[in-house]
C-alpha cells in the first residue's frame, strides 16, 4: 500500500497537490510563531492603507498589517475545519458502521436516521446546528462537524456494505467471530483508504464551510481570527481596499484546493471512489435429527426474496458423516443459495425457511431449544462448521497475515492463547500441505499462490473440528492440476477425520470424481439423487443425463459438436406452470407442462428414463 501512495506522489498532479499541502501544513505550524507579533502590532499612523512596501497588502482598521494576519489566521482556519472533519469523519463512521454492529433493528434504525440526515441541504443543518450550539469557534467547529456526518455515514454505509458481500468477511463469519471484532478487525481495515481519501477532500469543503460561517459572524469571535472572518470585516472596503477583502478570500481557496487536489490525485491513483438481507425464518420446533450418523438435514428449504422470487424451492437432503456429497446443476440452480442458507449467510431481504435444518442434531433454524443460546450455535458453527469459496482470493483479508486470520477462530471459539492459536495455524497449514507453513502463516494472501490460498482456506476450516465443510465451487478458479490437489485434499481430510463435505460444482465430472453421492439442482429444486457410482449407468433424469451427455471426454468425436443442453436455464422469477425443465426436454409431454414432479423415488420427473451406459461420461477415475 506504502508503495501505492509512493506512486501517486510520483505524478505530477500528486506532486503538485502535496508539496502545496505541505506548504498549507508548514505554515499554520509556523505562522503564528513566526509572524504573530507583527499580524497584532496596532499602527494608529496607517489605518486602513491600501498597498505599499511596508504593508503589501495594506492594514485593517487598527492598521495591523494584513498579509501577516492571513499568515497567521492560516493556523486557526485549518486546525478548525481539521477538527470540524473529525467530528464528520468520526460520527459518521459511528453511524455508518451502526448496521453492521447493531444487528437487523438497530441498523434499519441506523439506515432510516441517516437517510433522513442525508436528505437535508449541510449549509442548513450546519445553521440550525450553529444555532443549537451557540456562536462561536466552538459552536462552529461542532456544527460544521455534525452537518459534515451524513454524508461520512452514507460513504461508509456503502464501503462497509461493499466488503461486507467479500467471501472473507463470510468466512470470518462462519468461523464466529462477533460483530464489532469484525467491524475493527475485518471491515475497517479494508475501507480506511477511501474512508483517508474522502476525508482529505472533505476538509476542503469543510474548510470553505467554516470561512462561510465567520465570514456571518457565527463562527470564530474576536479577538480571535480566521481567514472568514477577516473576509467579513474587510468586504465594507472592498471598493477602496481590495486586497484586503481578497487576501484572506484566496487564502480560503488555495488551502482548500489544496486538501481537494490532493485528496483527488490520490483518489486517482489509487483507484478510490468517491462514492444486504439477515435470517428469518418460520419458527418450527427444535426436531432432533432422525439419523446419529446425520451430520446436516435438510428439509424443504426454501430461499425467497422480495419480488417475490423463490430461487430455492424446497430442498431436502441429509448428509452424513464422512460422506461427500455433491450439488451439481447449471448456473443459477440454487446451489449457491442452497449453501448459504445452511451456512446462516442469506442476508435480508432475503428470507429462509425449512421443515428442518439442523445440523449435528442442533436447529439452525427458528426458536432455540431450552438452555441452548445464540452463542452456542455461533459457537458450534464456528468449530464444526467450514465453508470454502469459490475465490480464493477473496476469501481472505488482504490486509491481514494468513496465519492471524487462520488463528483468529481457534482463540474466539476454542479459547486459545495467542501463540497457541497461532502453533494450531502452522500445524493446519501443514496438514492441507502448505509448504514451509511456519514462514507462509507469516505472509499474506496474495504472497500465496491460487492453489495454496484455497488450501489454507481448507485449513482455515480444520482449525476446529470440522464435522461438515461446504465447499462451493471450490476448483473453478483454479488450474486443472491444482483442482485436483484440492479434490485429493478434501477427499483425504474426509476418510482421515470422517468429515463430512458437500461439494458445489457446476461441473458434473469433479462432483462425480470425489462423491459418495450427487444431488442434481434444476431451477431450485432437487431433481435427482443418486450414487455418483451409478451416474454412468443410473441416471435416469432427462436433465441429468444432458449434463452427462455434454462432458467432453477422450472418446468425443473432435469434428462434431460438442453436445449442449438446448434452451436456457429458466429464470426464478418466472417459472413455468409444471415442469421447469419441460421447454428444454424432448421427453416432454402435456402432464410435464402442467404438473409439477416431486422427488420420488430419487427423481422428480413424469418421465423417468431407463438406466442406460453413456458413451461419453466415464466415473472411472475414482
Ligand atoms: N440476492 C438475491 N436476490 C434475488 N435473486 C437472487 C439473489 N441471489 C441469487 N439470486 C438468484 O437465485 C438464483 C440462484 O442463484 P445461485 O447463486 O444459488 O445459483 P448457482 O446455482 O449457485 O449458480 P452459479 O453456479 O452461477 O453460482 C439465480 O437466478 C440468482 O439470480
Amino acid at each position: 500500500m506504502r508503495t501505492r501512495w509512493i506512486a501517486v506522489l510520483r505524478t505530477p498532479v500528486g506532486a503538485g497537490a502535496g508539496l502545496l499541502l505541505l506548504g498549507v501544513l508548514l505554515l499554520a505550524v509556523f505562522a503564528p510563531v513566526l509572524w504573530s507579533h507583527q499580524a497584532n502590532a496596532i499602527d494608529t499612523d496607517h489605518l486602513l492603507q491600501g498597498s505599499s512596501a511596508q504593508h503589501w497588502l495594506g492594514t485593517d482598521n487598527l492598521g495591523r498589517d494584513i498579509f501577516y494576519r492571513v499568515l497567521v489566521a492560516s493556523r486557526t482556519s485549518i486546525l478548525l475545519a481539521l477538527l470540524a472533519t473529525a467530528i464528520a469523519v468520526v460520527t459518521g463512521l459511528a453511524l455508518g458502521s451502526a448496521p453492521a454492529i447493531l444487528g437487523k433493528r438497530g441498523g434499519r434504525a441506523a439506515i432510516a436516521v441517516v437517510n433522513i440526515a442525508v436528505a437535508f441541504p449541510g449549509l442548513l443543518l450546519a445553521l440550525f446546528f450553529a444555532v443549537v450550539f451557540g456562536v462561536g469557534a466552538k459552536g462552529a467547529v461542532l456544527a460544521i462537524g455534525f452537518a459534515g456526518a451524513p454524508s461520512f455515514a452514507r460513504l461508509t454505509q456503502t464501503l462497509v456494505a461493499g466488503v461486507a458481500e467479500r467471501d472473507f468477511i463470510a468466512a470470518a463469519r462462519i468461523a464466529g467471530v462477533g460483530r464489532f471484532r469484525m467491524l475493527v478487525r475485518h471491515i475497517l481495515p479494508n475501507i480506511a483508504e477511501p474512508l483517508v481519501v474522502n476525508a482529505t477532500i472533505g476538509a476542503g469543503g469543510t474548510l470553505l464551510a467554516f470561512a462561510g460561517l465567520s465570514f456571518i459572524g457565527l463562527g470564530v469571535q474576536p479577538p480571535a481570527y480566521d481567514w472568514g472572518r477577516m473576509l467579513g470585516e474587510s468586504l465594507s472596503g472592498i471598493y477602496v481596499h481590495p486586497a484586503a477583502a481578497l487576501a484572506p478570500g484566496v487564502a480560503v481557496v488555495i488551502a482548500g484546493l489544496a486538501f481537494n487536489l490532493f485528496g483527488e490525485a490520490v483518489a486517482k491513483g489509487l483507484g478510490v471512489q468517491v462514492p444486504r438481507a439477515r435470517w428469518t425464518s418460520r419458527t418450527p420446533e427444535a426436531v432432533p435429527a432422525r439419523d446419529s450418523d446425520a451430520v446436516l438435514v435438510v428439509e424443504d428449504l426454501q430461499v425467497s426474496f422480495p419480488g417475490p422470487v423463490t430461487p430455492v424451492r424446497g430442498v431436502s437432503f441429509t448428509i452424513r458423516k464422512g460422506e461427500i456429497v455433491g450439488l451439481v446443476g447449471e448456473s443459477g440452480s440454487g446451489k449457491s443459495l442452497t449453501a448459504l442458507a445452511v451456512a446462516q449467510l442469506i442476508e435480508p431481504p432475503g428470507q429462509v425457511t425449512a421443515a428442518e435444518l439442523s445440523f449435528l442434531g442442533a436447529p439452525l433454524l427458528g426458536r432455540l431449544p431450552v438452555r441452548s443460546t445464540a452463542a452456542t450455535r455461533r459457537r458450534l458453527l464456528g468449530t464444526s462448521f467450514a465453508m470454502v469459496f469459490q475465490d480464493p482470493m477473496t476469501s481472505f483479508n488482504p490486509t491481514k497475515r494468513i496465519g492471524v486470520q487462520l488463528a483468529e477462530g481457534a482463540r474466539e471459539h476454542q479459547g486459545l492463547s495467542r501463540r497457541a492459536a497461532m502453533n494450531r495455524a502452522i500445524d493446519r497449514l501443514r496438514a492441507v500441505r502448505v509448504p514451509a507453513a511456519e514462514r507462509r502463516a507469516h505472509q499474506y494472501p496474495h504472497e500465496f499462490s491460487g492453489g495454496m490460498r484455497q488450501r489454507a482456506m481448507i485449513g482455515m476450516g480444520l482449525m476446529g473440528t470440522p464435522a461438515l465443510i461446504v465447499a462451493d465451487e471450490p476448483t473453478t478458479a483454479l488450474d486443472v492440476t491444482v483442482q485436483r490437489q484440492v479434490l485429493r485434499l478434501l477427499e483425504t481430510i474426509r476418510s482421515e477425520d470422517d468429515v463430512a463435505v458437500l461439494l458445489i460444482s457446476h461441473d458434473i465430472s469433479v462432483v462425480a470424481e470425489i462423491c459418495d453421492r450427487v444431488l442434481v439442482m434444476y431451477a431450485g429444486r432437487v431433481v435427482e439423487d443418486l450414487p455418483a457410482t451409478e451416474l454412468a449407468t443410473g441416471a435416469r433424469h432427462p436433465y441429468t443425463r444432458a449434463l452427462l451427455a455434454a462432458v467432453p471426454d477422450l472418446d468425443t468425436a473432435l469434428d462434431e459438436p460438442l453436445a449442449v443442453i438446448p434452451g436456457r436455464p429458466v429464470d426464478p422469477a418466472r417459472l413455468p406452470d409444471g415442469c421447469a425443465f419441460a421447454a428444454r426436454c424432448s421427453f416432454a409431454s402435456d402432464r410435464c407442462r402442467t404438473e409439477d414432479p416431486v422427488l420420488v423415488d430419487q427423481v422428480a420427473c413424469w418421465h423417468p428414463q431407463a438406466q442406460a451406459e453413456y458413451s461419453s461420461f466415464r466415473t472411472g477415475q475414482r
